[in-house]
């Protein structure tokens, strides 16, 4: 019988990894991974207790809260305040970044940028729903954090990780070497080592994309969603399409199972509708550490400038050949436009 390997003893045993690292990332995975099982419980039981439904109040962007929105964000920050290993977090929730002001949090090294609750619209619909994290080293060396420290590309990135409350509870994350998913025992209370070093097929036949908006979609999108249908026998053509509405179920199965997920520019939204800071580049990072890639249509996601904490960008991701033949029909269809500024080249679509 092959022993567990519970996520806090393979924690441990990476930190040789990193010979100059002390403890601090160990403990700020370890932190998540407490709020994810706090998370985890009360969705378990949302129907049976008040959490289901509207919280009565809207975010940065717009959109309605929900109860467990709500939940799911104080959860993971008050486990980032009492961990003591971060200074800053940014949160889909949260209009502004939030200081760590604590006794334990003065000398803390690390940004988190976290979507609580990923995939709100099926929260009271018991389909599957998830948390993105991303974590990234403060740059300067004293005195406050800033909001520069916040602004970092996603190539920054030291680990980034996502937890699926499915039909079993996984925690999957990367520090860069390599992707490793824990699936929660819930007799224990442990995420145990279940899913080592995944890999995301080079190809794929599963497509997730909203295809109620196609009309909206940019033609190189357009023109990439009929390709996947066409019978073609020796590409395994046509497709499977699925997509469930919560990002992180769709990427957690075309890793498995090799796929693309989209989520282009819109007519009526230009940039996409995901945030780049703890949607895309966290996603981004897994994925690529797992063998695939991802882009917004035209150039690396890790690479994307961040200028806002709540930066939307379209984004392609998934299987690398899927997504680079993707980049081709938008190169061809949708060529990016771009025009000259004072600032230089900036991109217009
Ligand atoms: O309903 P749409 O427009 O297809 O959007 C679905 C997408 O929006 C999201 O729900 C956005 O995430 P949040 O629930 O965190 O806002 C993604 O998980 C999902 O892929
Ligand atoms: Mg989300
Ligand atoms: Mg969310």
């Amino acid at each position: 019988m092959t022993a567990v390997r519970t996520l806090g003893q393979f924690i441990i045993e990476r930190q040789n990894d990193f010979p100059y690292a002390k403890g601090e990332l160990s403990r700020l995975l370890r932190d998540l991974a407490i709020a994810a099982k706090i998370v985890n419980r009360e969705i378990n039981k949302a129907g049976l207790v008040d959490i289901l439904g509207e919280a009565g109040t809207t975010n940065v962007q717009g959109e309605g809260q929900k109860k467990l929105d709500v939940y799911a964000n104080e959860q993971f920050i008050a486990a980032l305040q009492s961990g003591g290993e971060c200074c800053i977090v940014v949160s889909e929730e949260n209009d502004e970044h939030i200081y760590i002001d604590s006794e334990i949090s003065k000398d803390a090294k690390y940004i988190v940028a976290i979507d609580p609750l990923d995939g709100s619209s099926n929260i009271d619909v018991n389909v599957g729903v998830g948390t993105i994290f991303s974590i990234y080293r403060r740059k300067s060396t004293d005195g406050k954090a800033t909001l520069d420290d916040v602004l970092q590309k996603g190539t920054e990135q030291v680990a980034a990780g996502y937890i699926i409350y499915g039909s079993s509870t996984m925690l999957v994350y990367t520090t860069g070497k390599g992707v490793n998913g824990f699936t929660l025992d819930p007799s224990i209370g442990e995420f145990c080592l279940s899913h080592p070093d995944m890999a995301i097929p080079k190809d794929g036949v599963i497509y997730s994309i909203n295809e109620g908006y196609y009309t909206h979609f940019p033609d190189g999108v357009k023109k990439y969603i009929k390709y996947c249908q066409v019978e073609d026998k020796p590409t395994n053509r046509p497709y499977t399409s699925r997509y469930t509405g919560s990002m992180v179920a769709d990427l957690h199965r075309n890793m498995i199972k090799g796929g693309i997920f989209i989520y282009p520019s819109t007519a009526s939204s230009i940039k996409g509708k995901l945030r780049l800071v703890y949607e895309c580049n966290p996603m981004a990072f897994i994925i690529e550490q797992a063998g695939g890639f991802a882009s917004d249509g035209y150039k690396r996601i890790l690479e994307l400038d961040v200028k806002e904490l709540h930066q939307r960008t379209p984004i392609f991701i998934g299987s690398e050949n899927m997504v680079r033949k993707a980049e081709e029909f938008m190169a061809s269809f949708s060529p990016q436009k771009t025009k000259k500024t004072f600032e230089g080249t900036v991109q217009i679509q």
